[in-house]
């Protein structure tokens, strides 16, 4: 791993190695389990942007509840054709992938790349490199490209599965989603996204939209989200009833978050030697 920057500091906790970042835009911790950014600070508002689950662990033993998870090489449970059994969103989120640079650019934004290779697992018999490039500095900035090193086409579903920090759902709105939206709760029919985007209940939606700007409002801070790369946007949060069932979300903490998603869920074609790459920036 080359390391050159001043603003870095690697610390290994058990079978995990987390990484935190303090430069003059921001503070951030990434663990490499997942290659997981689970806090982001920026020093212009000293506002937490991610969301993490007090019962996360960081252990390196199971996905991480909070920050940015990356689905890959599937999103949700969008297995490859006729398959079951297969982990919920893939292996990246489970995998310890390799830190390979760190370096501070001229702006004095910190910049990392973390690497992981597939050579075949079940449900994605392929040969496949990952890299994912995070900047660290007045935006958090995430970008994940899947490279096709073998000699035959794969496809891929996909998505950055951001939960994002909020003081209260019952007063939080997004803007800058419309269209329709396929929704899980509701056997994946389409409705119309609402005019004023507010929550009552398990939310679980896919907005095929290609939209790239999503604010998050609240009445006293607004977090802005860019995309890119992807054909969906997919907004959730488990509400009141269905937190019961998630072991790693505290029941009273289900509207403290909303996850937004940048994601790929119409299987994406990559050719031997092409890649793709999907981008989610935050501030
Ligand atoms: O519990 P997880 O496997 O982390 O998934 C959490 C959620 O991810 C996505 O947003 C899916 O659309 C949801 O259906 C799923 O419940």
């Amino acid at each position: 791993m080359q390391n050159t920057s001043k603003h870095c500091q690697i610390t290994n906790q058990s079978n995990n190695v987390i990484v935190s970042i303090d430069n003059p835009w921001a503070t951030a911790s990434i663990s490499l389990f997942g290659a997981h950014v689970y806090s982001f600070i920026p020093k212009q508002d000293a506002r937490e942007r991610l969301w993490m689950s007090p019962m996360a662990s960081l252990e390196g033993d199971t996905a991480i509840r909070g920050g940015t998870p990356i689905c890959w090489p599937w999103f949700s449970n969008q297995f490859p054709e006729g398959q079951t059994g297969l982990p919920a969103h893939g292996y990246a989120r489970s995998s310890l992938w390799s830190l390979d640079q760190i370096s501070d650019n001229q702006n004095n934004e910190t910049e990392l790349l973390f690497k992981l290779e597939s050579n075949g697992l079940p449900g994605f018999p392929y040969k496949a490199k990952l890299s994912f490039k995070v900047i660290i500095g007045q935006h958090l900035t995430m970008s994940l490209t899947t490279s096709n090193i073998d000699n035959k086409s794969f496809k891929i579903t996909a998505a950055l599965h951001t939960y994002f920090k909020i003081e209260n759902l019952d007063n939080t709105q997004l803007t800058g989603i419309s269209g329709t939206y396929r929704d899980k709760t509701r056997n994946f029919d389409n409705f119309e996204a609402p005019a004023v985007y507010v929550f009552e209940g398990e939310t679980d939606r896919i907005h095929e939209t290609r939209a790239s700007d999503v604010t998050i409002v609240e009445p006293d801070a607004e977090t802005f989200i860019k995309t890119d790369g992807h054909d969906s946007l997919v907004v959730w949060n488990p509400g009141a009833k269905l937190v019961t069932s998630i072991a790693n979300i505290p029941n009273a903490e289900f509207k403290q978050f909303v996850c937004v998603e940048a994601a790929i869920t119409t299987p994406l074609t990559i050719a031997p030697g092409n890649s793709h790459t999907l981008t989610q920036l935050v501030f």
